[in-house]
């Protein structure tokens, strides 16, 4: 590329950069004299979604058949006010081309530029005739730019892949689903980015989403932590992110069960059996129940009760407002009952009271502290009248209502009910403590006791193939529309309660209206690596299609055999001598410990520390540029699903990985080159 062509760039480049200083410029002094606090929000906002543009603002260059010229970049820019624009923004129509348009399928391009920046200043042009003569299309777009970005060392936190986006990639991002779209992708295929890239792009092309808001669910604290720089770098800032079990920050998670039980509370079936179980906590008695109402006896049958009950019912409302429809019915007969037998008493003129019932024509004592209760006034009025006539009746139902007695039967009928107290009494479990399982049975229950929820117009579901069915239940709860991103791989289900099919999760939420896409290259992975995982996908999940990876290394994995004693010393010195980028160490829950005093190392842990310990479920959805596994057959017995948790930890390497095993090497890893003495080699 001659030096005069950088150096125009650079001269365009530089009027983007000057036109975007203007506008931040502006954003600021309108933030200084923002005269409230929302005008201030908005202007803070967009002061942020400034900055965010800042590194990579302009990546590309189409030239277009019909002599049209288009920069692409992180934002739309204009000369001026409505002037012509400078830069489009990467989700614009015409910037589709720029990721998709290939020899073949030019789709109007006759050129298509990579720009890579420093800073703001161009280092190098990377260009592409589109032209179909001879042209050999592997379905990869700017190879060149696309292997610097996968090669880069890791530096504990995700990168957007705006610039380098692939087609198959981006056709997700684009995708107009009204529904649910999962996208099934093996390790490294970029499904996470590409899932934050689709909110990215919703966001720009639906406005209305950000009042409804989008929420992104990840697997563990530290993976939100991994993916967090990514979308404010793409401007947006408005996305809440969220673990499963951080969907119920009121609960504290301190008990960890065992995988029969993680099994047996994410059924589906515990959702019915809640039900049951708030259903029954209301109770219609086979025998009249009597009540004291201010010295009186007041009697409610048991046809009484369940009529207000079926009527309570009919309102179709959760449990807890539910009771008051029913309190209200129960109060009403009761009123009732009391006014018939005030009926009974008749007023003379002067006010008397004349008892129907009574010897002597005269209110008793208890007629009196009823009718007090009632409020009633007694006053001269025309003709005769009756104790109901003067009745305030609403005063009179308020009584009943606020009465403790009465409240008593009622709630013994009707009971006011807890989400912690039901769970509890179903699980049959003493309270001290809940674990990760019970977060969606206690959302179960409150949704069925009446707790609102906060709700979403999109939701995008990272790692989903973890979701046990209630797990489902709860995040559906939270997006009314049913407009969803759900990303996973079904070969790398750790959970004993998640899944091995995205049908059987869906379809009793959205029936059909669910649509599947695929990624099918490997960006992370060398294909070394992936040769590695050939045995363990060849014996747990026969059939599994190869991944091609984007790129070879030379390096071939390796294992190195010690005693059991000898484990720990192994894994230490590898892990010192070990310098080139930065170094995941996956071992099984038991190790970790052990591991973490031997090395100083944090647990959990620290995803900016120069070597990191994790168990293999801290490890889903993040990558380091080695990876060592210690004692691989730990991870595979640690649990029914334990091949796909080595999957997991074989799969998180972008450059090097070694394996240590005490004893023999678990025969899915048997062909694995091995090492005579420890060192990487
Ligand atoms: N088009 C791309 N350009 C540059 N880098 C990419 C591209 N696609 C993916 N990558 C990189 O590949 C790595 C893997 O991506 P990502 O974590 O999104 O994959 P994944 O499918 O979610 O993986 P896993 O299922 O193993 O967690 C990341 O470093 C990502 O930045």
């Amino acid at each position: 590329m001659p030096g005069s062509e950088i150096d125009r760039e650079q001269e365009y480049v530089a009027t983007l950069y000057a036109r975007l200083d203007a506008m931040r410029e502006e954003a600021a002094e309108r933030l200084a004299a923002a005269g409230d606090r929302e005008a201030a929000g908005v202007w803070r906002a967009e002061v942020a979604r400034l900055d965010a543009v800042e590194q990579g603002l302009c990546f590309g260059r189409l030239d277009l058949h019909d002599g049209r010229r288009v920069y692409v970049g992180r934002l739309g820019l204009f000369r001026g006010e409505g002037g012509e624009p400078l830069l489009v923004d990467w989700r614009v129509p015409v910037a589709q081309a720029f990721y998709t348009a290939t020899a073949n399928a030019p789709d109007g391009v006759r050129r298509r530029r990579r720009i890579t920046t420093r800073g703001r200043t161009v280092v190098a042009l990377d260009d592409e005739l589109l032209n179909p003569d001879g042209a050999v299309d592997d379905g990869l777009v700017g190879e060149a730019a696309l292997l610097a970005a996968v090669t880069a060392e890791r530096t504990g936190r995700m990168r957007d892949i705006v610039s380098t986006l692939q087609s198959e990639q981006d056709r997700i991002v684009r995708h107009e689903s009204g529904g649910v779209l999962v996208v099934q992708g093996g390790p490294g295929t970029g499904k996470t980015a590409v899932a934050l890239h689709r909110v990215a792009y919703l966001l720009y092309t639906r406005p209305l989403l950000r009042t409804r808001g989008v929420l992104v669910v990840g697997p563990s604290r530290v993976f939100l932590d991994y993916i967090g720089q990514v979308l404010p770098g793409l401007g947006e800032n408005s996305v809440v992110t969220t673990t499963i079990a951080d969907l119920r920050p009121d609960v504290e998670v301190s008990r960890v069960d065992p995988p029969g039980t993680v099994e047996f509370k994410g059924a589906a079936v515990m959702a019915e059996r809640l039900a049951a179980a708030v259903r029954s906590r209301v109770r219609v008695p086979d025998h009249p129940v009597d009540i004291e109402f201010e010295q009186q006896v007041l009697r409610l049958g048991p046809r009484e009760c369940g009529r207000a009950l079926r009527k309570a019912r009919r309102t179709g409302l959760p449990h807890n407002q539910a009771r008051l429809v029913f309190h209200r019915e129960i109060v009403e007969v009761l009123a009732r009952r009391l006014i018939a037998e005030m009926e009974a008493v008749v007023l003379t003129e002067t006010g008397e009271a004349i008892d129907g019932g009574s010897p002597d024509g005269r209110l008793g004592e208890a007629d009196l502290r009823a009718l007090a209760a009632a409020g009633v006034v007694i006053d001269q009025d025309d003709g005769p009248r009756t104790l109901s006539d003067e009745i305030d009746r609403t005063g009179l139902r308020d009584s009943l209502l606020a009465d403790t007695g009465v409240r008593a039967v009622l709630d013994m009928l009707w009971p006011p009910l807890t989400p912690e107290r039901v769970v509890s009494d179903l699980l049959g479990e003493r309270a001290d403590g809940w674990s990760a399982a019970d977060i969606p049975l206690l959302d179960e229950a409150a949704a069925l006791l009446g707790a609102g929820q906060a709700t979403f117009g999109h939701v995008v579901v990272d790692e989903a193939q973890e979701l046990s069915e209630m797990d489902w239940r709860m995040l559906m709860r939270r997006c009314p529309s049913r407009s969803m991103t759900v990303v996973g791989d079904l070969a790398q289900t750790g959970s004993p309660a998640g899944t091995a099919s995205w049908d059987r999760v869906l379809r009793p939420h959205v029936g059909d209206r669910w649509r599947l896409a695929g990624l099918t290259v490997n960006y992370r992975t060398p294909s070394e690596i992936m040769a590695a995982t050939a045995d363990l996908l060849a014996v747990h999940h026969p059939g599994t299609p190869p991944l091609r990876s984007v790129r070879s290394t030379g390096e071939p994995p390796w294992r190195i055999g010690t005693s059991r004693t000898g484990l720990i010393a192994t894994v230490a010195d590898l892990a010192t001598v070990h310098t080139d980028g930065q170094l995941g160490i996956i071992a099984p829950n038991d190790l970790v410990e052990p591991l973490a005093a031997a090395l100083s190392l944090a647990v959990p842990p620290d995803l900016t520390g120069e070597a990191v310990l994790l168990t293999p479920a801290q490890a889903k959805g993040l990558e380091f540029d080695s990876v060592l596994i210690a004692d691989p057959a730990g991870i595979l017995g640690a649990a029914a699903q334990g091949h796909n948790d080595l999957y997991v930890a074989m799969t998180r390497a972008t450059r090097r990985l070694g394996i240590v095993h005490p004893g023999r090497p678990p025969a899915e890893l048997a062909a694995l080159r091995e090492l005579g003495r420890p060192g990487w080699p």
